[in-house]
């Protein structure tokens, strides 16, 4: 096999076939032409170690002369080069429907660019040599007919990972299914170790049943001969079947497959067994045959994680009492520490209510510094607008949010921040945005409408909050990315599986808050973080794959809508920058605006209809209010009703406006909000704020202030917002639900709008009852307020009595 380049002789590089590689790092293989396998096995020829071959080293060149590779891969290398300085360790690459029965994307480390780069035939040859003397002894046995799975469809990780690994027996299948006429099949496990599945066809079964052996393994270092007396081979892989092992006769005798624990006692007392014989204790096993030194670094690990939260510990004390005891007067009062809000982290919203009595403005102690806590508009604007400057995100802020969110817009401050802003509000201000976004609100809208008609017909419970969850990441995910994710008609497993781990990600990140050891076990990849670390991995992946998808149909011309979504037109942007706006700052962009419009809207929508539900009245005047604002027509059906709820129609329903309006003021999408002191400054309350604080506004206490509000400030009254049927804005430093000053939200136009359509397109259809009046519902602590255990609700057609 050769590789061409520009053509002309002296570039083309010859690929080793196995065994002709002059420089590799173990010896060459040798295939024995014609010999039996069995007489190869006996030969003693001593091959000589090879020359030790130049090593990847990401970041540095991955081939020693880059004059000698052609233009192409000269220009991947200089982008790899770019790549790795931005710490990106991966390409994603396409493959195509011939190779493995189905087109998809695999992400290829920069190490293994490398060894296509230098053509190293190594790991490639070891695969084929095993396949190719697999071949041999299946020829001798007149099997002709044998077929492969793909190595990168099922290796290591695709088994032994919990997040790959449930849809892996589906994936097998379906390889198996399209290679169903060969006798036998070979599974190159993956580049270190091997394994062969053989679907023996003698049962006629079909599909095979199929079971994941538990098994660890090992890997031979050097030559070695087992006591059976088979010899084993540097690089070979080494398994102990410690499933299949625990069901042998000849270990555990006739009853190895009962469950039956009186075997471990002798007279009541629990006896060991052999840890080679039982395995399960791995690492014990390891350790006896490592002679202690596993247990010795374990805890020479242990110590240093010790040390290291003593350390915590001890300055937070230090800390504690030095504030405590200073109680400097000219600061904000002191109520507590962070253990006050660990402790009450299920109701911390609540805790924030019973912060915002006792004090306008009050201070919690945190490792290293204070969190401020107001609910006093004065003070929230002085932070939001009058001295923006002096406050930002801050370094915890952006620490906590940068491995999910990156550089987006909720994690920056200064350039980068100002950069997306702008760029966004020129976006956003634009009519073709305006109308795209709003005919995916209607559609989906519709969609849901329908989904819903279904439990209407047959009177069964619907979980409110899940349907508008799924139809909010539909919408945002198409206006954002211009692509259908169809979460509401579930049936793509990869989206759902984004849509999890976007959710879990999102929930994870905001325990980061008050979980003082988030970054050690970050390092550790322990617990909650490599449940984050995860969930990242899945993201990343999707999201990726679709801007590259995106930026090829652009380029290629073959996507039409291609300036309409955000992605699109970020995309378009960066032509002017590529340098800044690479595909990592793109995927940054587009996961701060999924996070800011679909959770925001989907959980607003579902505590305006929980409100709904207690407040019959209210919803009746909504409906009222929606069926004299539209121009519908008796024989309307969902679509064409959805249809005619144009700019003009929602624009007159300043009740439903004021509605949703008054549901954000009780349950605000974001119920805390906050920035960190980037100088010393002194309030307007006159308390003083040192560098480094932290600054929050309790949006959701604020809600509940009679000082704020009224004696009813507790109470659900959609007509506080009006004044004479017409919709009254209030001061945003005090109903901050959108935040305020320069940050202030930029999608507040596209939220109400998605809102109201969403909205007015089911009440106009349904009447909705809570399914149980006598529970309420119950938020679960993360960045947005979302019900915890979702919203059962019944619906009703309109018009038919309840
Ligand atoms: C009921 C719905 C919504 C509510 C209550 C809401 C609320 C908020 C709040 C409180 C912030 C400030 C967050 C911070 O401090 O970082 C914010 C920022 C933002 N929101 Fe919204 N939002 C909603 C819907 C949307 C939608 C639908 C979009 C986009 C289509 C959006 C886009 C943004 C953006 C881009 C920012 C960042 C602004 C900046 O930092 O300069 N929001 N939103």
């Amino acid at each position: 096999m050769r590789q061409g380049s520009s053509g002309s002789g002296d570039h083309i590089h010859q690929v080793y076939q196995l065994g002709q590689q002059p420089v590799q790092s173990v010896a060459p293989l040798k295939v024995f032409d014609g010999k039996p396998v069995e007489s190869s096995r006996q030969d003693t020829t001593d091959y000589a170690f090879a020359e030790r071959a130049y090593q990847f080293v990401q970041g540095k060149d991955l081939v020693q002369n880059l004059r000698k590779i052609p233009t192409c891969m000269r220009n991947l290398h200089s982008w790899y080069l770019n790549a790795s300085k931005e710490g990106i360790e991966t390409i994603m690459v396409r493959v195509s429907e011939e190779h493995y029965f189905q087109e998809y994307c695999v992400n290829v480390d920069f190490n293994e660019l490398f060894q296509l780069y230098n053509l190293r035939a190594l790991d490639k040859s070891i695969i084929s040599s095993y396949c190719l003397s697999k071949m041999l002894e299946c020829k001798r046995d007149e099997i002709t007919d044998i077929g492969f799975i793909d190595p990168h469809t099922m290796h290591v990780k695709t088994i032994e990972d919990p997040v790959y690994n449930k849809d892996t027996p589906e994936i097998l299948l379906r390889f198996l299914k399209r290679q169903h006429d060969k006798r036998l099949i070979i599974w190159p496990y993956n580049f270190d170790v091997w394994e062969t599945f053989i679907k023996e066809d003698k049962s006629h079964e079909w599909p095979p049943k199929l079971r994941w052996k538990a098994k660890d393994g090992k890997m031979a270092d050097e030559d070695d001969v087992l006591p059976n007396g088979y010899r084993v081979i540097k690089g070979d892989g080494m398994n102990y079947m410690m499933y299949a092992m625990a069901r042998m006769k000849y270990l555990w005798g006739e009853d190895a497959e009962e469950f039956r624990p009186e075997r471990w006692l002798a007279n009541g007392v629990f006896q060991q067994e052999s840890p080679y014989k039982f395995v399960a204790f791995n690492l014990s096993s390891l350790a006896a045959s490592a002679g202690m030194c596993f247990v010795s670094v374990f805890a020479m690990v242990f110590l240093a994680i010790t040390l290291y939260i003593l350390s915590i510990v001890v300055s937070f004390a230090v800390f504690c009492v030095r504030e405590f005891a200073q109680r400097a007067q000219d600061r904000p009062p002191l109520i507590g520490t962070v253990l006050r809000q660990l402790k009450n982290f299920d109701r911390l919203f609540d805790e924030h209510v019973s912060y915002a009595l006792l004090h306008h403005t009050g201070r919690l102690i945190y490792p290293g510094h204070s969190e401020v806590f107001t609910s006093d508009p004065a003070v929230i604007e002085h932070v939001l607008k009058t001295n923006f400057s002096k406050y930002s995100k801050g370094a915890f802020n952006t620490q906590v949010m940068r491995d999910l969110f990156g550089h987006g817009i909720f994690a920056t401050d200064g350039e980068k921040w100002r950069h997306q802003r702008k760029l966004a509000s020129h976006e956003f201000s634009t009519k073709v945005l305006r109308d795209f976004s709003s005919d995916v609100f209607r559609m989906n809208s519709a969609k849901l409408a329908e989904k819903i008609s279904y439990a209407a017909a047959d009177r069964t419970t619907i979980d409110m909050q899940d349907l508008l969850m799924r139809t909010t990441m539909d919408s945002m995910f198409k206006v954002g990315l211009g692509t259908e994710l169809n979460t509401l008609s579930g049936s793509d497993e990869s989206s759902i599986q984004f849509s999890d781990a976007f959710d879990e990600a999102s929930s994870l990140v905001y325990y980061r808050y008050v979980d003082l050891l988030w970054q050690v076990k970050r390092h550790l990849n322990i617990g909650s973080e490599a449940k984050l670390k995860k969930c990242i991995q899945i993201i990343d992946k999707f999201v990726m794959k679709l801007i590259q998808q995106k930026r090829g149909q652009m380029k290629n011309g073959h996507d039409h809508n291609a300036r309409e979504d955000i992605l699109s037109r970020f995309i378009l942007a960066s032509e002017e920058d590529p340098e800044t706006m690479n595909d990592r700052y793109l995927r940054d962009i587009v996961l701060s605006f999924l996070l800011a419009g679909k959770d925001t809207t989907a959980n607003t929508l579902s505590w305006f209809f929980y409100m709904l539900c207690k407040n019959p009245v209210v919803q009746d005047k909504v409906a009222f209010e929606i069926k004299e604002s539209v121009n519908w027509a008796q024989e309307d059906n969902i679509e064409t009703y959805s249809a005619r709820l144009n700019q003009g129609a929602i624009d007159k329903m300043h009740y439903l406006h004021a509605t949703l309006t008054e549901t954000l003021r009780l349950y605000p999408a974001v119920p805390v909000d906050g920035k960190m002191a980037d100088e010393d400054d002194v309030l307007p309350n006159g308390y003083r704020v040192i560098k480094g604080d932290g600054m929050n506004y309790m949006i959701y206490a604020m809600g509940r202030m009679k000082y704020l509000w009224g004696e009813d400030a507790e109470e659900f009254r959609p007509e506080r917002w009006l004044a004479n049927g017409v919709f009254q804005n209030e001061s945003p430093y005090k109903f901050v639900a959108f935040n305020a000053g320069p940050r202030i939200c930029l999608g507040k136009e596209f939220a109400y709008m998605q809102m109201k359509i969403m909205a007015a397109t089911l009440i106009h259809f349904y009447r909705f009852k809570l399914e149980d009046e006598s529970k309420g519902p119950v938020y679960k602590t993360m960045f947005t307020l979302h019900m915890d255990k979702g919203l059962q609700l019944l619906v009703y057609p309109r018009g038919i009595s309840t």
